[in-house]
């Protein structure tokens, strides 16, 4: 028997928009996969298309083995059948049930142990003493609690979370993110979760697929995605600070050297490039040293001469933008750039590791 969410489909909807997915993740276990992207990508629309609440014109979508779509075979099963849990949103909560009702609904009165089943999401989701509060007698937290274990307490084989925490302000978002995979995994079950938040993904997802209107244009772990994006577009989106645009000179020995305008930087590549190639260098900021002079350093660091042209506080970070000949940003602590004194309009050295720039071609 299939051990996979295997889906792959195209959707097009009257208005114009296609939207297309394929991808595959296990269906036995609990893991999350986070469909990461843009606004208007079609993240929520692919999440629909899985829970059977639209119908997609091509493809399939198979769950362990059973065909939940065939656009060939004129399947597609209804959402009740493909027995999913699905947390939107804004939570969706119904306004005139209060929390034990909300949940009971899912769980189905008058289940036997239906009251077990209620005291146990009520306590795993931190909500004993609520069960008599209504929606709006709730914070956001709490709303947000009691849509996930109502969408949980059926035992789903597949929960599906659309922008889980976007409704909820920074400090409760930062909270209830480092809860959020914790209750997910006590019900082993794999998750499929949409956002479009960076900090997000990377906090939860095992796996991330980048969508765009063309597609899932990669996917693999945090990891993979956000240190080799295989494209610029991947790159842009997963918030690599620098793209350049350069020129192969040479390439040997996991070694490549590319011209950016006047400069030449050297990039550790896993394969050689042909010379005259035309390529993207991808940098982290957080992989941008700065110092106040050169120093003597093997030929696998980068030092560029650099003037500062801008310097932003980010939360902990400062994001510090570089002129060297072309542009160039540094994410440091403010701990760091404190013994620097940096400021606008000051000489530095830059330092990058070669195999800290990883190359796209274009
Ligand atoms: N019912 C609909 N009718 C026509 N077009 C639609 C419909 N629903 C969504 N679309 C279009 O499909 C595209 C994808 O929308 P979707 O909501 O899936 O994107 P998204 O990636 O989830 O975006 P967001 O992050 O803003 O929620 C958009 O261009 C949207 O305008």
């Amino acid at each position: 028997m299939s051990q996979y969410l295997d889906a792959e489909f195209e959707h097009r909807f009257d208005g114009g928009a296609h939207i297309q997915a394929s991808f595959k993740m296990r269906s036995d276990r609990f893991s999350i996969g986070v469909l990461f992207g843009p606004s208007g990508a079609g993240k929520s629309t692919v999440l629909r298309c899985i829970a059977g609440l639209n119908r997609p014109q091509q493809g399939h979508i198979q769950f362990a083995g059973e065909p939940w779509f065939d656009a060939k075979q004129g399947i597609h099963l209804s959402p009740q059948k493909r027995d999913i849990g699905y947390c939107f949103q804004q939570g969706a909560l119904f306004p005139h049930l209060n929390v034990a009702n909300n949940i009971g609904y899912a769980i189905g009165y008058p289940k036997k142990d239906s009251k077990a089943t209620l005291s146990e999401m009520l306590e795993r989701f931190e909500l004993t003493g609520l069960e008599k509060r209504f929606p709006h007698e709730l914070s956001g937290g709490q709303q947000q609690r009691t849509a996930l274990a109502r969408a949980l307490a059926r035992r789903p084989r597949l929960m599906l979370l659309d922008e889980p925490l976007a409704a909820l302000d920074s400090n409760l978002r930062i909270a209830l993110r480092g809860r959020l995979r914790e209750w997910l995994r006590q019900f082993d079950i794999p998750v499929l979760l949409v956002t479009h938040d960076r900090t997000d993904a990377i906090a939860l997802a095992d796996k991330i697929m980048v969508l765009t209107p063309e597609g899932i244009e990669q996917s693999g772990t945090i990891d993979e995605v956000f240190s080799k994006p295989r494209n610029a577009a991947v790159a842009q989106m997963v918030g690599t600070e620098t793209i350049l645009r350069g020129t192969v000179i040479q390439s040997q020995q996991g070694i490549t050297t590319v011209r950016i305008g006047a400069t030449e930087i050297q990039a550790g590549t896993a394969e050689n490039f042909a010379k005259g190639q035309s390529v993207y260098a991808c940098i982290q900021g957080e992989n941008v040293t700065l110092l106040h002079h050169p120093v003597p350093t093997p030929s696998s660091r980068n030092q560029f001469a650099v003037k500062v042209t801008a310097v932003i506080p980010e939360g902990p970070l400062l994001r510090i933008r570089l002129d060297g000949g072309f542009e160039l940003t540094a994410l440091i602590t403010k701990a760091a750039a404190e013994g620097l004194t940096i400021q606008a309009g000051q000489s530095l050295t830059a330092m990058i590791k070669a195999t800290a720039i990883h190359l796209v071609a274009t």
